[in-house]
């Protein structure tokens, strides 16, 4: 486990993806603080069972490419180099990524925490190392055909990074955000031809990554075409490490 330090967390710029209703915080008194990884490629619903696992378990949860995309209009030198790699659909080098993250995981070191898009290469597993050892890495197995009908309909609302699916997970009212009612807009790199580039690269850069999970015995694989059948599962695993603070049903 990273262990706590002094100073306790502060507020930062981080990417903790707001869920649709405020969380449950979990103060962490207890001297186990869980450091829990989500992987699998995009539209596999990373995003959405994180949101779930935060509520329901008071974590807090990291999402890099959130966090990436509201460090663009920041001003600060990362967010610059980072915009140059995401305009062109690539991934942003070790070196800035890692260097983000860290300042982000620093602040959170007395925090429960679960990373969403990060460690995404091994270069990045080996960063997160350095600074704590993973109690969980849950691993989403998903159909290709069933990705690119769920990018398809993907919607979400830039500034919060809330996700809706028009079959799924529709908003209240079509094409705007049920929080704040702003508009809801679809990703570029989520059009169908798109999407099969990206998981060729992301399969390319995850498979070392699982390897390594693998061989700890800390990596965790559920398969299938709904996340709704999945999470029962995934809730049970995080029972056996942290208690819940709301009841797995109350999605
Ligand atoms: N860990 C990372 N390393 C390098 N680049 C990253 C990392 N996380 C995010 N990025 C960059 C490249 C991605 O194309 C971009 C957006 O990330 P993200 O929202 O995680 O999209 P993604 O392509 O993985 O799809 P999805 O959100 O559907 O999983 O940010
Ligand atoms: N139809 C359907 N859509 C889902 C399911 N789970 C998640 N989604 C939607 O699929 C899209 C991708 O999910 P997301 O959580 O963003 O995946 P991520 O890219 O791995 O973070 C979003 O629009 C979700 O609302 C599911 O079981 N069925």
């Amino acid at each position: 486990m990273c262990p706590g330090g002094a100073g306790g967390a502060r507020p930062g710029r981080l990417t903790r993806v707001p869920p649709r209703s405020a969380p449950v915080p979990v103060p962490a008194m207890a001297s186990k603080l869980l450091r829990a990884v989500v992987l699998g490629p995009p539209g596999s619903g990373k995003g959405t069972v994180c949101e779930r696992i935060a509520r329901r378990f008071g974590l807090q949860h990291l999402s890099s490419g959130q966090f990436l995309r509201e460090s663009l209009g920041g001003g600060g030198e990362a967010g610059a180099l980072a915009q140059q790699y995401l305009e062109r659909g690539l991934l942003v080098p070790d070196h800035v990524i890692t260097r983000l993250m860290m300042a982000e995981l620093e602040k959170r070191r007395e925090q429960h925490w679960l990373l969403d898009g990060f460690p995404r290469t091994l270069g990045q597993a080996k960063a997160l190392d350095g600074i704590c050892q993973l109690d969980l890495v849950i691993s989403l197995n998903i159909p290709f055909e069933t990705l690119k009908d769920r990018l398809s309909a993907r919607w979400v609302h830039p500034a919060s990074g809330r996700v809706y699916n028009m079959d799924f997970n529709p908003p209240h009212t079509q094409g705007v955000d049920d929080l704040t009612g702003e508009p809801l807009v679809q990703r570029e790199d989520d059009r169908p031809e798109a999407v099969a580039a990206r998981l060729r690269k992301y399969k390319d850069a995850a498979k070392p990554v699982m390897e390594l999970y693998k061989s700890r015995g800390i990596l965790h694989s559920f398969s299938g075409t709904e996340t709704n059948k999945i999470w029962p599962y995934v809730y049970t695993l995080l029972s056996s490490r942290i208690p819940p603070v709301l009841p797995e049903e109350e999605h």
